[in-house]
């Protein structure tokens, strides 16, 4: 874990500087060679990372692999050695407080202040963001409902549980309705419950235009919420893209499906002889095999397949998850569950 006061992530105001270029291609983060030591250690080794404006991004990797790190840079706490971060288009050592203006920043620990009311709390905030009192009485309910918390706006903070205290932490970071969301492990430690409500409240942020980067090793959960993925190992990314295209490229091509009304012992035959076809696996009736073709080469195949007396009932590409990939691409390192 870094040493940082999640305090610094606060934007100083809350006045939103107009939106420079406009338009949904423009990069929300880019971040190219980025270097960050700790002593003799070298934490992150030239990282390169872009993520566009309104994707949700799942940041995966095993423990001490560089993901609080990577977080913690941009959102302005830590200093990066080398390389160039920037949020929106700004660069984070050149105009930090231009960038806090656009972040909500969600440490992977959370303080928060247990004398407080959820509403008070709230209006802390707000107010160290220089958001006035009224704009805050309107904006608290509403934050409040975002994250299922209306019926507790009343209660002591100490008295939440773990994961309405995670959802009020989510609270504050919109509190300035930032444009970039940076979550460092939002569904740690919650219950199966309470991780299913974080995930219904992402697929709303995301409706709402957030861009989302969110850290975790619960990778079933982040499947289902990101839209893309980048894999850090050892201070490294080694892969970035969709979770299809992830996939595809860990398996050297697609792992296709057919099940058959009868003579699977012949298809796997013919399958063997086939250009693009990898491993050949039969289980009864269904036959599962690596295809290293694209569209075009699938279609033929089908084709030459039926031709020669294969009868397919479905023919179509198999899923595999999240977990797999990453178990597969980080291999032999001690991966938290
Ligand atoms: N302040 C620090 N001083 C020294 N080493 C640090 C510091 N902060 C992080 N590190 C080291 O840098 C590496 C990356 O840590 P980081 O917290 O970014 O990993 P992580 O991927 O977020 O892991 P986790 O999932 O366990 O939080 C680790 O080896 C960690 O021990």
């Amino acid at each position: 874990m870094t040493e940082r006061t999640e305090q610094a992530a606060l934007p100083a105001e809350n006045s939103r500087q107009a939106d420079s270029a406009g338009g949904s291609d423009r990069l929300m983060v880019e971040i190219r060679g980025l270097t960050k030591r700790f002593g003799n250690f070298q934490a992150l080794k030239s990282i390169d990372l872009t993520i566009r404006r309104g994707t949700v991004f799942g940041f995966i990797g095993p423990n001490g692999a560089g993901k609080s790190t990577t977080m913690a840079i941009l959102a302005t706490l830590l200093a990066p050695d080398d390389g160039i971060v920037r949020v929106d288009g700004i660069d984070v050592t050149e105009d930090p407080k231009e960038v806090r203006r656009r972040i909500g920043y969600m440490p992977d620990f959370f303080g928060v202040y247990d004398q407080f009311r959820t509403t008070e709390y709230l209006h802390f905030y707000g107010a160290s963001c220089g958001i006035p009192r009224a704009e805050r009485e309107a904006l608290i309910p509403q934050l409040l409902e975002l994250v299922n918390l209306s019926d507790k706006k009343d209660a002591y903070v100490d008295t939440l549980s773990r994961g309405m205290k995670q959802r009020l932490c989510l609270a504050r970071c919109l509190v300035h309705d930032p444009d970039l969301l940076i979550l460092d492990e939002p569904a740690s430690g919650l219950d199966p419950r309470a991780r299913i409500e974080m995930r219904e409240i992402m697929k709303e942020l995301k409706a709402m235009g957030k861009t989302i980067i969110i850290s975790s090793h619960i990778l079933p959960e982040l499947a289902e919420m990101v839209d893309e993925i980048g894999v850090i190992e050892q201070g490294r990314m080694i892969a970035q893209g969709s979770v299809a295209e992830i996939q595809h490229r860990l398996q050297a091509g697609r792992i296709l499906e057919l099940r058959l009304a009868g003579g699977a012992e012949e298809a796997v035959v013919l399958l063997e002889g086939e250009p693009h076809v990898g491993r050949v696996m039969r289980d009864g009736q269904l036959v599962r095999f690596q295809f290293a073709g694209g569209d075009e080469e699938q279609a033929e195949l089908l084709v030459r397949l039926v031709e020669r007396g294969v009868r397919p009932i479905a023919f179509s590409e198999a899923q595999t998850n999240l977990e797999d990939v990453f178990l597969e691409m980080t291999k032999g390192i001690g991966v938290k569950t």
